[in-house]
């Protein structure tokens, strides 16, 4: 049975993790989705690579890169996920900017996730009050659209959380996707109150954590952990033999959740 987003976090504090689809090829994306499903990820999320990535810092447009030279396009990408599907019921989320849904079409970019067992979709560059068309099609599917709420976001926020659905995925500073050293967390802590005061939805910080001590520090703060540069840093320097070393570092990231 196809799993539900907001399960994972019911028991256990989440670990999520992020790969570029077609990183550095279709097969070792899918072993590297298996591998770190089987090291502790409880949700994956799985970019759609794009030419103009403007919310992504170097590492992952470098991923973007690979997976173009490999050939990506949104119809093998589905292709791949059916088969990520024989091995795997792990929760995922597509991390996508809306031009590849565009031009597969709604209806059919969301049928296409219904049938592949695809929980949500992250869309960075719709803002709220262009999500209508993606919210009738999330609807209709019984999809989840995660919204962002970055530091900037904070006034709107009765508005993001009214149509949220699965989680809320929490920027932990402002700027691009990339690995960072320092974190402000009394401001995020203090961010996280106002969110916990409107909704009952689960909390997922991401954006700079990639170490499993920066885990332990922020997860105390939130119901899920999301990693996506630290993840394609491995896949860049490993790369066909990246899934032996994802799943060490997954078991590492997972350590430093439950370390708290
Ligand atoms: O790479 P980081 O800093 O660990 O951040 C998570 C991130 O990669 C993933 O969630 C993501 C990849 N591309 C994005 C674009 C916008 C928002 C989020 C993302």
């Amino acid at each position: 049975m196809e799993k539900k987003i907001v399960d994972i976090f019911q028991q256990q504090k989440a670990l999520i993790t992020f790969v570029v689809a077609g990183d550095p090829d279709f097969d070792t994306t899918v072993e590297n989705i298996v591998a770190l499903a089987e090291s502790g990820a409880d949700l994956v999320e799985v970019g759609i690579p794009f030419s103009d990535p403007v919310a992504d810092g170097p590492v992952i447009m470098a991923g973007d890169l690979r997976a173009f030279e490999a050939g990506s396009t949104t119809v093998k990408i589905f292709e791949m996920l059916r088969r990520v599907r024989q091995r795997t019921n792990v929760p995922i989320v597509l991390l996508t900017y809306i031009n590849p849904v565009f031009k597969f079409g709604y209806d059919a970019f969301f049928k296409e996730m219904a049938q592949t067992e695809i929980q949500g979709i992250i869309v960075p560059d719709v803002p709220l009050e262009e999500q209508g068309d993606l919210q009738k099609a999330a609807d209709q599917y019984q999809r989840d659209l995660i919204q962002l709420i970055a530091p900037t976001s904070m006034a709107r926020l009765p508005k993001l959380v009214e149509n949220a659905s699965g989680f809320l995925y929490v920027v932990s500073s402002l700027g691009t996707t990339g690995q960072r050293a320092d974190f402000n967390n009394e401001r995020l802590q203090d961010e996280i109150k106002q969110i916990r005061r409107v909704t009952h939805l689960p909390i997922a910080i991401g954006f700079g954590i990639h170490t499993p001590e920066q885990v332990a520090k922020l997860a105390p703060l939130a119901d899920g952990i999301i990693i996506g540069s630290g993840v394609v840093d491995v896949i860049a320097q490993h790369g066909t033999s990246a899934p032996q070393y994802l799943r060490e570092y997954a078991t590492a990231l997972k350590a430093g959740l439950h370390d708290v």
